[in-house]
């Protein structure tokens, strides 16, 4: 693997808290890489030493080669890192804001111009950034942590406090950054985004690493039950408690007859025969189903 970070037994105390408690994890060239985890998990902590903004108690990192702490300059023209919206400079336009930030790193105010446009931001470009909504503000901030062209984007929680349709554009948007070429690292604590846009995921709790893996391999090796559910009245009690092999458990609460199985083609096989698959519904094992099973309690971001 060619790897873009190698974090090794990062650790991190506030007093008696150890919010980063043993912390490795390898992030390969080109990889979109999330660190999933409810809020306290030490997610902001472990990007913050990996970017060089706060140096570890202990561990080591490489960051495209190189150690980002003490701070090097070299390195910080190949990361970018985004900032959280309320660090924007006060009372500039949009393209004022994001002129500022190429002109630090040295880059043509025609490359901002661009990037205001590839975040779909030129209409907003002489909108004060106080007058954008939570979305265009977001994407304000990636075009931002873009404009030098990094080769590694560094991306905190980029849809928090979306309104649904805006995280679903904001994720093209992502996934855009990625498929350019560049290597993202994303914190989140929403599951449904590691698990849509991420290569590979670390499941994070208290400081610690708990899996990294693909969400799919996540989920597969969970080896949970599906749940399956159709409407009630096709089938009697009878029928439904000897349905198929290998079913958990049945419920039928007269709306809709539930299953819960590790064999899952068998019943839907079954109830196909049966002309019993009105209302179908499949819900297989998800990322909060990993987690419930990696420590034990609900995912509650
Ligand atoms: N500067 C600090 N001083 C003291 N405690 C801190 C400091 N920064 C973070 N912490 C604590 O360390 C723990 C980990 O925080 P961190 O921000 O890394 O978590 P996180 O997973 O990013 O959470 P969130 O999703 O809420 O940002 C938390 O309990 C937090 O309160």
């Amino acid at each position: 693997m060619d790897a873009a970070i190698i974090a090794q037994d990062l650790r991190k105390r506030y007093g008696d808290l150890a919010a980063v408690d043993g912390v490795s994890f390898e992030v390969a060239s080109g990889e979109f890489f999330g660190i999933l985890g409810p809020n306290g998990a030490g997610k902001t902590t472990t990007v913050e030493i990996v970017e060089g903004l706060r140096k570890p108690d202990y561990g080591t990192v490489s960051l495209l080669g190189v150690s980002p702490w003490p701070h090097d300059r070299d390195l910080s023209r190949r990361v970018g890192v985004q900032l959280q919206a309320t660090a924007f400079f006060e009372r500039l336009t949009a393209r004022e804001q994001l002129h500022t930030f190429a002109d630090l790193y040295g880059v043509a105010a025609s490359r901002a111009d661009e990037m205001l446009e590839q975040v779909g931001l030129t209409e907003k470009a002489a909108t004060r950034i106080e007058k954008l909504s939570g979305g265009q503000a977001q994407r304000l901030s990636i075009a931002c942590a873009l404009v030098h062209d990094p080769e590694l984007v560094f991306l905190d929680e980029p849809t928090a406090a979306l309104d649904p349709q805006a995280r679903r554009n904001l994720w093209d948007l992502l996934r855009q950054v990625n498929s350019a070429g560049r290597t993202v690292v994303l914190t989140t604590h929403y599951m449904d985004e590691a698990e849509s846009l991420c290569d590979r995921v670390a499941i994070m709790d208290h400081g610690k690493v708990l899996k990294v893996d693909t969400p799919a391999n996540l989920v597969r090796d969970l080896n949970a039950a599906t749940h399956i559910s159709v409407s009630s009245g096709h089938l009697s009690a009878e029928q439904a408690a000897v349905i198929a092999d290998g079913v958990a458990e049945v419920d039928d609460d007269g709306m809709d007859l539930r299953f819960t199985t590790h064999e899952p083609s068998a019943v839907l096989t079954a109830l196909a025969e049966q002309s019993a698959l009105d209302g179908l519904r499949v819900r297989g094992a998800t990322l909060e189903d990993v987690f419930l099973e990696l420590t034990g309690r609900e995912y509650r971001a």
